[in-house]
């Protein structure tokens, strides 16, 4: 495979201190000889004046990295210059890239070549998105800990253990006599049943580091002017929603983005529940319950001046969270519907108090965080999924011969997943979402 060589801009767009343009390609070393007037020493920050190649004049005086490969990110020959911040200077650096001969990457084209190159797997590659992604501090540790090999481990492992079952499952076809199953061919059986039962294992975390990857879902609900926006407000810390002392303020779903505990969390306000001949409300209300429906975590809302509405009651199950808003009126009841509320006030923030520990405890605990790597995407899950269901055929499977296609065919979804089988089909999906210069 001929690659070219590539360049992108590695910082962002806006004006900056420095910028960091990224080469990679068998031209790399030859571009900085003509831009730079030679290769500094390889590895060792050096500040060489960069020329125009056509006219000659200088475009900015910039520290030089060479990395020859395959000691690089890619694999590749790679240069990093370490611009000034200018728009101008980045320009003309990048007009200059191009007459000589490289051309503007693709999101994600770098980490493509260091896959390609055989630098990292490819959930590995997926881990270093989440990185540049990651917005949270727990987000960042699982990204770093995916980037770093961890589930490239585990699923590699599965791969090999996969790989060497098979091969005593061809060995025990060889050697068997007369079509009797042997002892080799039940180990074969009892060592996929077992691999299975690990892999179900993984894929029956409730999708906790998919979550953690995504952000957890939550819905405010509960009766008209319970408060609902004015807690949703008092938690984002600006006025996201609007508050009245009119039942039926809140129509659309108004959403904010929470750090919980350090994992995302999108929380939602929805319409307050009542029967209403007022269509617009009619449909909030709607939107509202399904909102809850679909949600991670319910959080209802109860005023403490009010006696509990029916509508919200009927909503309330043990993975509800039960507010007890307007302590500042009246104390909280002892329980509400059988369970028991976390008091809140939201017009102070000692009043939020109880209820930000209480959602901060419940993210945590929602979002299971452990420090094992778990599956972070669908992709993971349908190729794990696919990969069991295979194993469970060749433990069932009525001919030795058959044992062996699916133990190929478990092999294959494995592959699929770290990149080493069928990678044409998911390079696109696995780069696809990358930024430029990365
Ligand atoms: N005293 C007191 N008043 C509150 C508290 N929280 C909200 N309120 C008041 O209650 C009224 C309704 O508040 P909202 O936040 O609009 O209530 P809501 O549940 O979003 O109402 P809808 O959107 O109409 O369903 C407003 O006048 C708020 O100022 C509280 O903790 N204590
Ligand atoms: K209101
Ligand atoms: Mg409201």
């Amino acid at each position: 495979m001929a690659f070219e060589t590539i360049f992108a801009l590695a910082s962002g767009t806006g004006r900056a201190a420095v910028s960091l343009m990224r080469l990679s390609g068998p031209d790399s070393g030859a571009i900085l000889d003509r831009l730079a007037q030679g290769r500094p020493k390889p590895r060792m920050a050096t500040l060489r004046r960069l020329h125009d190649p056509v006219q000659g004049d200088v475009l900015d005086e910039a520290l030089v990295l060479w990395f020859p490969g395959p000691r690089s990110y890619t694999g590749e020959d790679v240069v990093e210059l370490h611009l000034h911040g200018g728009r101008a200077v980045r320009e003309g650096v990048a007009s200059a890239l191009l007459a000589l001969g490289a051309r503007p990457a693709e999101p994600g084209e770098f980490t493509r070549r260091a896959f390609l190159h055989g630098r990292l797997d490819l959930t590995a590659a997926e881990g270093i998105a989440d990185l540049i992604d990651a917005e949270t501090m727990i987000q960042r540790r699982q990204a770093l800990r995916q980037a770093g090999g961890a589930l490239a481990a585990r699923y590699g492992g599965w791969a090999e253990r996969l790989t060497r079952l098979l091969a005593h499952q061809e060995a025990a076809i060889e050697f068997s006599e007369d079509g009797i199953p042997n002892k080799l061919e039940q180990e074969v059986r009892d060592g996929a049943a077992g691999l299975a039962a690990e892999i179900n294992g993984h894929l029956a975390d409730g999708g906790r580091s998919e979550r953690l990857r995504e952000g957890l879902w939550a819905a405010i609900v509960g009766a008209p002017n319970a408060g609902k926006s004015s807690l949703l407000n008092a938690l984002a810390g600006r006025e996201a929603a609007i508050v009245s002392a009119r039942a039926g303020t809140t129509r659309d779903i108004v959403e904010v983005r929470l750090d919980l505990a350090g994992v995302p969390v999108w929380l939602a306000d929805t319409a307050g529940l009542r029967d209403t001949p007022d269509e617009v409300e009619a449909e909030g209300v709607r939107r509202a319950r399904r909102r809850a429906d679909e949600a991670d975590l319910v959080i209802a809302v109860f005023a403490t001046d009010q006696p509990p509405d029916a509508a919200t009651l009927a909503l309330l199950n043990p993975q509800i969270l039960v507010v007890a808003n307007k302590t500042d009126l009246q104390p909280a009841p002892a329980t509400i519907g059988g369970m028991k509320p976390v008091p809140a006030s939201a017009l102070t923030p000692q009043g939020l108090q109880p209820l930000s520990a209480a959602l901060e405890a419940l993210v945590a605990q929602r979002a299971g965080l452990s420090d094992e790597a778990g599956l972070t995407r669908p992709r993971h899950r349908a190729a794990l999924t696919e990969a069991s269901a295979w194993l469970n055929e060749a433990y069932d499977a009525a001919l030795p011969e058959l044992t062996s296609e699916s133990l190929r065919a478990a092999l294959r979804a494995l592959g699929r997943l770290t990149g080493r089988v069928g990678v044409e089909q998911v390079l696109d999906v696995v780069f696809g979402d990358f930024c430029i210069g990365k």
